[in-house]
């Protein structure tokens, strides 16, 4: 079995790298140092590769499209029988030894807790919302709207999102929260506790509610870049039945959920040409959907650290953050927390995979109960 590409493999491992074309721009490791779009406009445009290279990239890409967002158990019982169906659920379980239910696991959590000030991080869709076919449709239920609600006055809460903070917010709808959209390159936070360590500069501003807040926006000079590009991507795929964009701010999604599989290759392709001309700009994958973001040192990972540090809750030993998440995205996170040995991920998925994550929760409905435990266990030790 090949782990790695997760053909004839049980774990899905979506880990393949952001879009391998040739980027005269790497990522930078500090905050305060994100190139400037100007500096990657007067590239000249990249030699093309070889059409069996190329070919070959599509390829593996092409796997990763299939395998994006794997159709779930419950959905395939109709297509495979009975025995393969048991198989799945024998993988899964045989997967949840490495990565237990943190519904199941929840008093070695609470015991970890112990009198340390948690503090939670969600991701929005696949986690708070079911994935659902057309992106506008990715509502909260009012049940799972009131669990979020009701632990966001226990603990410090914070919804970090690829989606625009503006349209999550539309979502969540829901004033006790932090928000970080963009994939944390737009966090509305709670103005710094603490001194300012890393130069990273905040704008202050308010919020609905005439609360002060700070808003940070790393990326805010590619804005013009990715509207461009958010337009050229839209005119390359018109023609393919079922893609579908969203603009996310600081970056554009290409969905292809709704697109036939024999068209996958040409919205790879198309998405891929687009991006020859933008350097600046790199690709990743998500559940049927391709995320176009700018090349700077900022993800959800680091959304994570800025707002503890934010809260004035970095440097204590005394917290516990959690990350709840269902994408590659928030792997991110999920490797902040572990590397940092101080909190933990906790993976949303009903299938297997590799993940830096420490706890599985299986579906929504599971994040859900889980949020009410952490509230019922908080409210009955106060
Ligand atoms: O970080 P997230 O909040 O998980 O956002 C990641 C992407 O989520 C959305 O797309 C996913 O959910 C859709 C609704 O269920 C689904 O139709 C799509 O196939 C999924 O990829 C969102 O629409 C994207 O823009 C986000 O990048």
């Amino acid at each position: 079995m090949d782990l790695k590409t997760g053909l004839n493999s049980p774990v899905i491992a979506d880990h393949l790298p952001t879009l391998a074309l040739p980027a005269p721009v790497m990522t930078f490791t500090t905050p305060t140092s994100f190139p400037s779009p100007g500096l990657c406009l007067n590239t000249t445009k990249k030699t093309p590769l070889p059409g069996k290279i190329e070919e070959v990239r599509a390829t593996g890409w092409l796997d990763l499209m299939m395998a994006a967002s794997p159709t779930r158990r419950r959905q395939i019982k109709d297509v495979v029988n009975d025995t393969q169906a048991d198989d799945l659920d024998l993988q899964y379980h045989n997967w949840m030894v490495d990565y237990p239910s943190a519904l199941t696991s929840f008093e070695a959590i609470t015991d970890l807790a112990g009198s340390k000030r948690l503090v939670l991080f969600l991701d929005y869709d696949g986690t708070l919302s079911p994935i659902v076919d057309n992106p506008e449709n990715a509502l909260m239920s009012d049940e799972m709207r009131a669990a979020v609600k009701h632990v966001a006055s226990l603990f410090p809460t914070a919804i970090i999102s690829g989606r625009s903070r503006d349209k999550v917010f539309d979502f969540v709808k829901l004033n006790e929260l932090h928000y970080a959209g963009s994939h944390g390159m737009d966090i509305m936070g709670p103005i710094r506790k603490t001194a300012d360590s890393n130069g990273v500069e905040c704008i202050h501003s308010t919020d609905l509610k005439g609360k002060e807040v700070n808003l940070f926006q790393p990326a805010s000079e590619f804005l013009p870049m990715i509207s461009e590009v958010y337009k050229k991507l839209g005119e390359s795929v018109k023609d393919i039945n079922g893609a579908r964009m969203e603009d996310n701010k600081f970056c554009v999604s290409v969905h292809y959920r709704n697109v036939a599989e024999d068209d996958y290759k040409k919205v790879f392709q198309r998405v891929t040409a687009v991006l020859e001309d933008y350097p600046c700009l790199r690709l990743t994958h998500g559940r049927k959907v391709f995320e176009v973001r700018p090349v700077i040192d900022w993800n959800k990972g680091k959304a994570v650290e800025f707002l503890l540090e934010s809260l004035g809750l970095n440097e204590s030993e005394d917290v516990l953050p959690i990350y709840v998440g269902d994408d590659r995205t928030d792997e991110d996170a999920f490797k902040v927390l572990k590397a940092s040995n101080r909190g933990f991920g906790i993976l949303v998925s009903s299938i297997p995979k590799e993940s830096d994550a420490f706890y599985s929760l299986r579906d929504p409905a599971e994040v859900m109960e889980f949020l009410r435990k952490l509230a019922q266990w908080k409210e009955q030790s106060i």
